[in-house]
């Protein structure tokens, strides 16, 4: 997907809204553990409650690797019926990938080729040859960790290198690096105080933006000093959407929780 047609969907839908399908098996409503897969189960009524509020998913590996083949099994279900049923939808895999050039190639294949993701999350911190590949696919987007959510940010991401902060200096360097106009960058939605100054090095970037719902992260502060001309904000909630309920409506809930999220969006478009 390229993303003007990931911008067209999110004028149609009036949303910016990326739900996480972060699927933990002790929080999902008890009768679909008696399902022949709990997980997709769970995704597949969670997809189909709130496609029409949505314009991504993001399923984080970790929780279908901590089930090791059948999680893998439900993770290659849920990005095919999302490729089948909702072709319009952005896919994210956020695996936080990244190694040497050659490792990082199979890695691309992987969620690219195999898996047929639109994007993948990637770590900057192995540098420009354990990115490039991932770059190299064309209609594919590289979503590179630069300012993230949580508190450990500030131990590595935001200390001075050579006068500028490191997420700085990430995302000057990786804008330079060859098909970089396939890079999205992730900002953590508790760190809404960087974002003027992020936008002043990557005004046109599409970012993607965790942590509103579970972690406390300001919506209205992102989308204040986040949207650009395209609006190339993805905000991703996760826990607060598919876990709004752990009984029998838990869809329902998802909907609603989500349409409430993708109003808010409404009013900054
Ligand atoms: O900086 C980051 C990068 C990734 N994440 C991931 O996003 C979701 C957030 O889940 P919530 O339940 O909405 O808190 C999760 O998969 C994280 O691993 C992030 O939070 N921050």
């Amino acid at each position: 997907m390229t993303t003007s047609q990931l911008t067209e969907q999110i004028r149609l839908k009036k949303s910016f809204l990326c739900i996480g399908l972060d699927v933990d098996l002790t929080k999902i409503p008890q009768h679909l553990l008696k399902e022949e897969d709990p997980i997709f189960a769970f995704n597949k009524a969670i997809i189909d409650a709130t496609q029409h509020l949505a314009v991504a998913y993001k399923p984080n590996l970790a929780f279908y690797e901590a089930h090791g083949i059948k999680g893998f099994q439900a993770l290659g279900k849920t990005i095919d019926y999302l490729n089948e049923n909702y072709p319009e939808i952005f896919t994210i895999a956020d695996a936080k990938r990244g190694d040497i050039g050659n490792t990082s190639g199979m890695y691309a294949k992987a969620f690219f080729e195999d898996l047929k993701f639109d994007s993948v999350t990637v770590a900057p911190y192995m540098g420009k040859d354990s990115v490039e590949p991932f770059l190299a696919y064309e209609n594919k987007h590289t979503i590179l960790l630069a300012l993230t959510s949580n508190a450990g940010a500030y131990d590595f991401q935001t200390q001075q290198v050579e006068g500028e902060e490191l997420y700085k200096k990430v995302i000057k360097t990786s804008k330079e690096w060859k098909n970089g106009q396939n890079l999205m960058y992730v900002i953590g939605a508790t760190k809404t105080e960087f974002l003027q100054e992020i936008r002043k090095i990557i005004p046109e970037s599409f970012l993607l933006v965790p942590g509103v719902g579970a972690q406390g992260g300001n919506l209205k502060e992102v989308c204040e000093f986040g949207m650009n001309r395209n609006i190339g904000l993805l905000i991703n909630a996760s826990r607060a959407v598919i876990y709004a309920s752990h009984g029998a409506d838990f869809a329902e809930a998802a909907a609603n929780e989500a349409e409430k999220l993708q109003q808010e969006m409404a009013s900054f478009l």
